[in-house]
């Protein structure tokens, strides 16, 4: 998911001097403060499927605190790290990119991703979010924007069934929410011992999870679930998940609408994470205060849902139009300068 109108600020690809391990940072905007993102360790095919990788998250990074309507802006971080990397140089592969991070002098600044978690923070630190002493993981305000989102599109969820493709942190978070709101869980994952601690929810093969006959599909795992292959085989009318980038490109809007499921963009219902951990990290509001800037994403995706209805438009469209106002007109910074967020301003 990239449709933003202008192209990436900066993009720095280097091999590490102690790892030899080649890591790279996408600054994709700064318009509205120091561009943030996830720092992502994983293999890669091959350089360019990397570098593919940053280009494309880190532009989804951008829409998302856009229509967050916090004061920063979209980057993102990968460390290409082969199949098999011993902690002595994956260790050194983290100094590595703390360099790099470091000379971009705050214009990025990390946070977990896939593969990194609060430690490797510490490393990165001061250019990063979510170090040991910071506001902890964002598993759990993800799982609740996500559950924001969902409600704006039913309100009412007792009696509904739910199939979550990823049983990991946010989706384990997800299937609990849900069961207790009175929803049939179905959960999902290519980890076999996903099957394991999924006991109490029901269970489907990852193969069969897209297609299955349910009223929510949660995509909870990767990107891309969503294409021109895969859309007519979905059943649920209603897609919502924390998943970067579930269309494989922008037209799949469209299809989805077509076959008259509705999907919330991931750039709105994933920004639980971000907006609670500025909240905390960056305005020092206290964690309560910083769940309802996340309970804000029921608003916003109710806005965006009653304009696409009234438009005719997708909800895609219409989220990229928020997206792209606030990108047209930047926050003005108050006496805090960057740094200081307006999240819940605009949908209290
Ligand atoms: N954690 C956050 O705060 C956060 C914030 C925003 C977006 N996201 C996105 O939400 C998604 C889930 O995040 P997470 O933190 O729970 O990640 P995670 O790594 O803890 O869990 C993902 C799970 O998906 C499973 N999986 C991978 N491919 C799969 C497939 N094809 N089918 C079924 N299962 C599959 C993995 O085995 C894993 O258990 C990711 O796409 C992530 O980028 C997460």
């Amino acid at each position: 998911m990239t449709s933003t109108s202008f192209a990436h600020e900066q993009l720095i690809v280097r091999r590490g001097r102690r790892s030899g391990v080649t890591t790279a940072v996408a600054i994709h905007s700064t318009t509205l403060g120091p561009a943030i993102g996830g720092c992502r360790l994983k293999p890669y095919p091959s350089l360019d499927s990397a570098i593919e990788d940053v280009l494309r998250l880190s532009s989804a990074m951008t829409l998302k605190c856009a229509a967050a309507e916090v004061a920063f802006g979209g980057g993102k971080s990968v460390i290409a790290a082969p199949e098999t990397l011993t902690p002595q140089r994956r260790y050194e592969a983290m100094l590595d990119h703390a360099d790099l991070v470091a000379e971009l002098g705050g214009t990025y600044l990390a946070g977990p991703d896939i593969g990194t978690g609060t430690q490797d923070m510490d490393l990165l630190s001061p250019n990063a979010f979510c170090a040991t002493t910071g506001a902890g993981s964002s598993s759990f305000p993800t799982a609740l924007g996500v559950l924001a989102a969902l409600r704006a599109a039913r309100p009412d969820l007792a009696g509904l069934s739910a199939v979550i493709i990823g049983f990991g942190s946010v989706g384990t978070y997800l299937a609990e929410h849900l069961a207790a709101a009175g929803v049939q869980v179905t959960v999902s994952d290519v980890d076999p011992h996903g099957r394991e601690r999924a006991s109490g929810f029901t269970w489907i093969d990852p193969d069969r999870a897209l297609s299955a006959d349910c009223d929510i599909l949660i995509p909870a795992a990767t990107g891309g679930v969503l294409t021109p292959d895969t859309v007519p085989a979905l059943r649920a009318p209603l897609v919502v998940g924390p998943a970067n980038n579930q269309l494989s490109d922008d037209g799949v809007a469209d299809r989805l609408a077509a076959a008259g499921v509705t999907w919330i963009p991931d750039f709105i219902a994933s920004a639980g994470g971000i907006i609670h951990t500025l909240a905390r990290e960056v305005d020092g509001v206290p964690h309560e205060e910083a769940l309802n800037r996340v309970n804000a994403i029921e608003c916003r995706t109710a806005t965006i849902l009653a304009a696409a209805r009234h438009s005719g438009a997708t909800p895609l469209a219409e989220a990229l139009a928020l997206a792209n106002a606030r990108l047209g007109s930047p926050f003005e910074p108050g006496g805090g300068g960057w740094g200081a967020t307006t999240s819940g301003t605009r949908c209290p």
